[in-house]
């Protein structure tokens, strides 16, 4: 099985993932406050989707990717081989997302004297929390939502990359970085878009049951939420979710791409 495209998905998230980093943090005070924890589950993450994204090609079309620029594989494969990219990082995912939200979520590090601690002290901290309280399960709280928001979307992400890309590129030549830029940044926001309804269940979902659970699963929350407060609630952070993509994504692929030319 060839690796190079593990690793590769590893560094070119983490490159991504340092400039994403202030959009990520927004809600806190030091922007590039904590940093190690998401690159750990970058290095984790990132690689499983493109690793698994381009072992799939390769099942699906027998072509590796030196190859696939003269054979290009059909829109459907691209598609089929991102959605099980997607649906397979998601449970990798699961567990480091679930504690970036319950970190994120708590305001009280920005604490005036006198009010409560926080409830958690940091990643570890918080994992070891979720564990003892909630159980092991308790750490794939919300991953059915995860799993729905990115199985899909994530089949999007790479049609639009290998559609862009085949689009700007001379039949059998790679891409120019300025294209490999765009076409990433497009594909970041083509998939955040269409991800966007799901990512604010699947974080109603990882926050449900810290007090008491108040839904039953993903179609509860669904419906409460939309009963609640609208339509509108499905495009909470549709601007913040676009305007991080675009460099995140424009340079995940500009370095992936790198790399592996590099590696030959
Ligand atoms: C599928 N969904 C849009 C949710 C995620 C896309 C992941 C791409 C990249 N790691 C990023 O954080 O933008």
């Amino acid at each position: 099985m060839p690796v190079e495209e593990f690793v590769a998905g590893w560094i070119s998230g983490a490159v991504g993932l340092v400039l994403g980093h202030p959009f990520d943090t927004v809600k806190l005070l030091g922007f590039f406050k904590g940093m190690s924890f998401p690159i750990a589950s970058i290095a984790v993450v990132n690689s499983v989707l493109f690793g698994v994204y381009s072992n799939a090609l390769l099942l699906l079309t027998a072509t590796s990717h030196q190859e696939r620029r003269a054979q290009p594989p059909s829109y459907m494969h691209i598609f089929l081989a991102g959605c099980t990219g997607g649906f397979l990082q998601a449970y990798f995912l699961a567990p480091f997302d679930l504690i970036k939200v319950r970190l994120q979520n708590q305001t009280e590090p920005r604490a005036q004297p006198g009010s409560p601690q926080p409830r958690y002290h940091g990643p570890m901290h918080c994992a070891a929390s979720i564990f003892q309280e909630e159980g092991p399960r308790g750490l794939f709280r919300g991953a059915w939502a995860l799993t729905l928001r990115d199985t899909p979307t994530l089949g999007i992400y790479f049609i639009t990359y290998e559609g862009l890309c085949h689009q700007y590129t001379p039949e059998g030549q790679n891409p120019s970085s300025a294209t490999v830029l765009v076409a990433g940044g497009f594909a970041g926001i083509a998939s955040w878009v269409t991800a966007t309804p799901l990512d604010v269940i699947k974080s109603r979902m990882q926050m449900d049951g810290l007090r008491r659970k108040v839904y039953r699963g993903v179609l509860d929350c669904m419906v409460s939420s939309v009963r609640q407060e609208g339509l509108g609630v499905f495009f909470r952070g549709l601007t913040i979710n676009s305007a991080r993509a675009f460099p995140v994504n424009a340079v995940t692929f500009l370095s992936y791409e790198y790399l592996l030319r590099w590696w030959g």
